[in-house]
């Protein structure tokens, strides 16, 4: 005897640029939009009737037109769009996750008036999740955050006074190079989202800064400690945002150990580095505002919206 259990299905990752033209000078959006849809699934998987499916490629059709129709413009607005419409058009349909990963390009200069010149812009990624359910009432969740921030703080960061047993080896410093890769999703109070660009965009740009004040003006005792002077930070600035969870990988930097070369390396001005890509340390915690619930699911930040 089995039974079906949580179930959901949609179209993952399609790929979608939009180019906007303003004369000679070109906009590029380029998204990665991955849809969730959930409801009346149990006779598909039972008895194989599709009578209640939308398919998949109904949803990555939907997400181009969408686009042709609207514009794209903040992911969390385009996101709610996609959203509510599967939810509302289709009885069968009770709930819609939208994932949206930005793809940012900056402008190559060229002489002249065109501006149809790109260069993609690092591996910094800003992200957003959309989730709108119709059971009792309408429900949404919206998230936004961003992933493969890489800062590092070349001091002002320690590590001492930890635990140690006897397989200790780490020596205590009080001097190091602090660095990772920021991954971060924040939750947005309840309620229906705005359909206003520029409210989402200022919103996202000003959480990014304070992750970054945050980083760049924590003396670091630890990487947990500095995880949680940024998450704070956000929520304390931030009235809308309830929750945020941040995923730090320690991109350790080791001093080499030059002695055999009759070379003194300590830090300190010309100190030299390895910088070691694996293991890293990985620091992962959720912040909340006094209250509030944590939501946020833990595998989100290990990998989840991208
Ligand atoms: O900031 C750090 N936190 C740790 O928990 C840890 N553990 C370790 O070996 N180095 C570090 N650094």
């Amino acid at each position: 005897m089995t039974l079906l259990g949580p179930n959901q299905y949609g179209k993952a990752e399609t790929r979608l640029v939009r180019v906007a033209r303003d004369g000679a000078v070109h906009h590029i959006e380029d998204l990665t939009v991955s849809v969730a849809l959930s409801g009346e699934m149990a006779e598909v998987h039972l008895s194989g009737s599709n009578a209640a499916v939308l398919p998949t490629d109904t949803m990555k059709n939907t997400v181009y037109a969408f686009a042709r129709e609207h514009g794209v413009g903040a992911p969390e607005a385009f996101g709610a769009r996609l959203a509510r419409h599967f939810v509302t058009s289709q009885p069968t349909i009770h709930r819609a996750r939208v994932r949206l990963a930005v793809h940012a390009w900056d402008r190559i200069a060229t002489p002249g008036d065109d501006a149809h010149s790109f260069v993609r812009a690092g591996r910094e990624t800003r992200t957003a999740q959309v989730t709108f359910e119709r059971v009792a009432g309408d429900s949404w969740e919206i998230l936004s955050g961003l992933t493969g921030l890489t800062v590092l703080n070349s001091t002002g960061s320690e590590f001492r006074g930890y635990l140690e047993d006897g397989w200790t080896t780490l020596p205590e410093t009080d001097d190091r190079i602090l660095a990772t890769d920021v991954t971060a999703v924040w939750r947005h109070e309840d309620g229906e989202p705005a359909d206003e660009v520029g409210e989402w965009d200022a919103s996202y740009l000003a959480a990014r800064t304070h992750l970054l004040e945050a980083f760049a003006g924590t003396y670091s005792r630890s990487l947990q400690q500095t995880l949680y002077a940024m998450g704070s930070r956000v929520v304390d600035q931030l009235p809308g945002v309830e929750e945020i969870r941040l995923s730090l990988p320690n991109k350790h930097h080791f001093l080499v150990d030059l002695a055999p070369f009759g070379l003194a390396n300590e830090p300190g001005d010309g100190a030299v580095y390895q910088a070691a890509d694996r293991p890293y340390g990985l620091i992962e915690a959720t912040v909340l505002r006094d209250g509030s619930d944590a939501r946020i699911p833990a595998d989100l930040t290990g990998g989840g919206l991208r």
